[in-house]
This record gives structure tokens, C-alpha cells and sequence, in this order.
């Protein structure tokens, strides 16, 4: 999905870093000692991908801001939102780079969505049979960019409140994601019914991140933002690389999205 961003950034701006907070702390003497402490929030960036139209917006978009969008557009680059969640007693921060489905959006970002991924969401479309059968494509492209085997990878089958289209099969599914050893997570994005399900999946996600170690270091994460308090969505399209790149309408769509 793309135009309805909180305000352009510029890349400089997205990669200021976290914010410092002050602490303060009761000295033994009891004087007030003001604590300077770096936020140690840790960070982790995860990958949504699939074929255009399946979802990939409005599961983001649900899980961050805990709705399903009024309107969709094809996502241009890349749309990124971040939600921060408590897995036991740690706050971690969840990354989304919700990455375009069509090609023709996707050739100038694509080294982007792969550097630093701490898990991959693969999402396809349960009324579609095509954006399941090019799962492996996609699975594919992962392996070319080099991405850790052990991340955290999840299979999601979105828009199973069509109930009438469902053309992708529970038990094809789950071999599917058996043999890559997934999860298999069928859900719907804009059912209302179905909200907790959604956050269910990234809660999952977070619960794996959290027993692994890694915390993005800010001077290597691509766009990590300086104050995400204040700010659910950042579209990159106002950043000096995406200067000029429109949104699209779907029906623009190209006829492959496989990105093999
Ligand atoms: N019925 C139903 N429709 C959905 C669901 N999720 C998304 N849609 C619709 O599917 C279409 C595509 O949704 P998007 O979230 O933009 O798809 P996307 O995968 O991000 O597409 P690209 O940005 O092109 O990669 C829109 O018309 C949505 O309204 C769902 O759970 N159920």
C-alpha cells in the first residue's frame, strides 16, 4: 500500500538512531545523580514477502496499527512500520519492511530488504494458487541474497475469509511448510474477528527474535529511525532514493510477480 505515509523522510533523518533517555537515579548521599543511559531497546528487522496482492500491506498495516486500511495501493520500493512489543520483561522493537510484490517496483530496493533480516514473514494468498505455487521462488531469492538459514522464517496464508475462493489446500500447506521447516499460519487481515490471530503471528515472530541474540547495531541497520514514539509509519518514498517514484494503482499490475 502506498501515499498515506505520516510525512516523508529523508534517509539522513530515518538514521539518526535511538533516542537517549535521561534515568535518573537516588545517589547514597541522596543527591539526585542524572544519568545519561543509551535506550537499549534491541531492534529486529523483519522481512514480509510474496507476490503482489497478497496481503502483505494490509497484515502490516493490521499488526501496527491495528486495522485493516481503507484503501490499498501497490506498494512502490518499500513501506516500512514499526511496533514495539514485550515478549516476558524486555521491550523489543519489530522492524516491518513490507517489500513490493510486483518486479518492476521491487529491482531498485531488493539489496535493501536483504541486508540485516532478522526473520522472514512469506505471505501468499489462500483464494490464489499461484502466489502459493511461487513460494518457492521466493524462498529462492532469500537463498541468493545470502540470507542466515536458522532466521526465524513463517508461511502465512492471508485472506481465508473468502471463504468461498479458498483454493489453497490446509494439508498442502502444512507439508509445504513442514519441509521447510515454518510455521503454517492461515489468517485474514481484514477480518475484525481475526485481529488477535494476526498479532499472534508476529508475537510468535518476536518470541523466536527474543532468544536470539543479535541487536541491530543502529550504524549498520539500513533506516533505523531516531523517534519512533511518535510515529507508526515511515514511507522512504520521500527519501532522496525514492524522489520521483509514484504510487500505482492495481490495475497496472505486471502479470508475473515472481521474482525468479
Ligand atoms: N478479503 C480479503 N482481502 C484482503 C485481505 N488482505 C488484503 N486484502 C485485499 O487484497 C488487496 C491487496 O492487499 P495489499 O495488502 O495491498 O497487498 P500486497 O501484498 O501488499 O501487494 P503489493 O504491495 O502489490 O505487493 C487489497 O485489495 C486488500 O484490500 C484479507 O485478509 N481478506
Amino acid at each position: 500500500m502506498s501515499g498515506e505515509a505520516a510525512g516523508g523522510q529523508t534517509l539522513s533523518e530515518i538514521a539518526q538512531g535511538p533516542r537517549s533517555e535521561a534515568v535518573v537515579e537516588t545517589a547514597e548521599a541522596g543527591a539526585v545523580k542524572v544519568v545519561e543511559k543509551q535506550a537499549q531497546r534491541r531492534i529486529f528487522k523483519i522481512i514480509v514477502i510474496g507476490d503482489s496482492n497478497v496481503g502483505k500491506t494490509c497484515l502490516t498495516y493490521r499488526f501496527c496499527l491495528g486495522k485493516f486500511p481503507d484503501k490499498t495501493e501497490a506498494t512502490i520500493g518499500v513501506d516500512f512500520r514499526e511496533k514495539s512489543v514485550q515478549v516476558d520483561t524486555e521491550h523489543l522493537k519489530l522492524q516491518l519492511w513490507d517489500t513490493a510484490g510486483q518486479e518492476r517496483f521491487r529491482k531498485s530496493m531488493v539489496q535493501h530488504y536483504y541486508r540485516n533480516v532478522h526473520a522472514v514473514v512469506f505471505v501468499y494468498d489462500m483464494t490464489k494458487m499461484s502466489s502459493f505455487e511461487n513460494m518457492p521462488a521466493w524462498i529462492e531469492e532469500c537463498d541468493r541474497h545470502n540470507l542466515n538459514k536458522n532466521i526465524p522464517r513463517i508461511l502465512v496464508g492471508n485472506k481465508c475469509d473468502v471463504m468461498e475462493r479458498i483454493a489453497v489446500n490446509t494439508n498442502l500447506a502444512q507439508k509445504f511448510a513442514d519441509s521447510h521447516n515454518m510455521p503454517l499460519f492461515e489468517t485474514s487481515a481484514k477480518d475484525d474477528g481475526r485481529a488477535n490471530h494476526v498479532d499472534a503471528i508476529f508475537m510468535t515472530v518476536a518470541h523466536k527474535l527474543k532468544n536470539s541474540k543479535p541487536m541491530m547495531p543502529p550504524h549498520l541497520a539500513d533506516f533505523v529511525p531516531g523517534d519512533t514514539q511518535r510515529r507508526d509509519f515511515v514511507n522512504l518514498r520521500g527519501s532522496p532514493r525514492h524522489r520521483g517514484l509514484q504510487s500505482a494503482s492495481r490495475g497496472e499490475e505486471e502479470k508475473s510477480d515472481c521474482p525468479c
